[in-house]
């Protein structure tokens, strides 16, 4: 499997003050108990919009109806317990739950308006656009080179001169050029954990996408390791729509700006994440952050 993808262009950049948290139901009326918040931001454009979205393995309702934004050039983190659904909404994203029988989405998944769960979507487009990183690095057992020009080449034909200009600006933005520009034709499994999973994420940008989905991206790694992944994101937000799951709340905090809170395959509140860590609207997210449970 191809485990990249692409994300796009635009931000509005500017601190705009947030419209007020609206109390929705999980249908996204507003007319039910304060039990959801999506608070969206009036300062951002939305890059994916997830309208009623549900999503079931056989018969198990693993979403429930999620509504959501998320902007584009935005970082969004997704937190919540084992087994709330925060993998299984990054997997609905670029449809690779398609790989695997009896999985099926509801509902819509804008991407600039377009709905990426209809029959009619390229799916190899889709995931060039909307590229994901797991937790486990997955390198090709190839070279370095040619695990960053293996997607381009799903993609597009370039000469070799362009081909090596779009693998050598891969890995010089995903922060490994100067540790693997001498060898590049040594085996990507030859790298460390940290530089295998920075060489999967200039995998997925050498293919130019607008969303990159990171599911713990750092989870398995060391504290310096996981450093150099959380200044990467924070380095590619200016160009890329990036959601990341993660357990770690700190690394929630410092990285986004936006953060979901999931629980039992709903999202609980949608926030700056400012807001979700200081004062959050719902109690159960409160919860959650102060460690009751979870
Ligand atoms: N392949 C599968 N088949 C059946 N059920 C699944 C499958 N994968 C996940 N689930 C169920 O879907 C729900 C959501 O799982 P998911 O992995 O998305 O949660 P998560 O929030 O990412 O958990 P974690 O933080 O532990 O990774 C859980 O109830 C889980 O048991």
């Amino acid at each position: 499997m191809t485990d990249t993808s692409l994300l796009s262009p635009t931000d509005p950049a500017g601190a705009v003050a947030p419209k007020p948290a609206i109390p929705v139901s999980n249908d996204g009326s507003s007319s039910s108990p304060t039990t959801i918040t999506i608070n969206r931001a009036t300062d951002r454009h939305e890059k994916v919009s997830i309208r009623n979205l549900k999503f079931y393995y056989g018969e198990h309702l693993a979403l429930k109806s999620i509504n959501l934004p998320l902007y584009e050039k935005t970082v969004t983190a997704f937190i919540g317990p084992s087994g709330c659904g925060k993998s299984t909404l990054l997997r609905v994203l670029n449809r690779i739950y398609e790989l695997y029988p009896n999985q099926r989405a509801e509902g819509e998944v804008l991407l600039d308006g377009r709905n990426v769960l209809s029959p009619d979507q390229d799916l190899n487009l889709l995931r060039a656009r909307i590229g994901m990183v797991f937790q486990k690095p997955t390198p090709f057992p190839m070279t370095i080179f040619e695990n960053v020009a293996f997607g381009i080449r799903l993609y597009e034909k370039l000469s070799k001169a362009d081909m090596e200009q779009r693998v050598f600006s891969a890995l010089e933005r995903a922060g490994l050029w100067k540790e693997v520009k001498d060898k590049l034709n040594a085996s990507g499994l030859s790298l460390s954990g940290g530089q295998q999973q920075r060489l999967c994420i200039a995998r997925g940008i050498a293919v130019k996408p607008d969303v990159i989905l990171l599911d713990e991206p750092a989870s398995a790694l060391d504290p310096i390791s996981t450093g150099k992944i959380e200044e990467l994101i924070n380095d590619l937000r200016s160009e890329y729509t990036i959601c990341i799951v993660t357990h770690n709340m700190q690394q929630a905090a410092r990285v986004s700006e936006f953060t979901a809170f999931m629980y039992l395959g709903d999202v609980i509140e949608f926030d700056r994440t400012e807001k979700i860590f200081t004062n959050p609207s719902e109690k159960r997210t409160q919860d959650y952050i102060t460690g009751r449970f979870g």
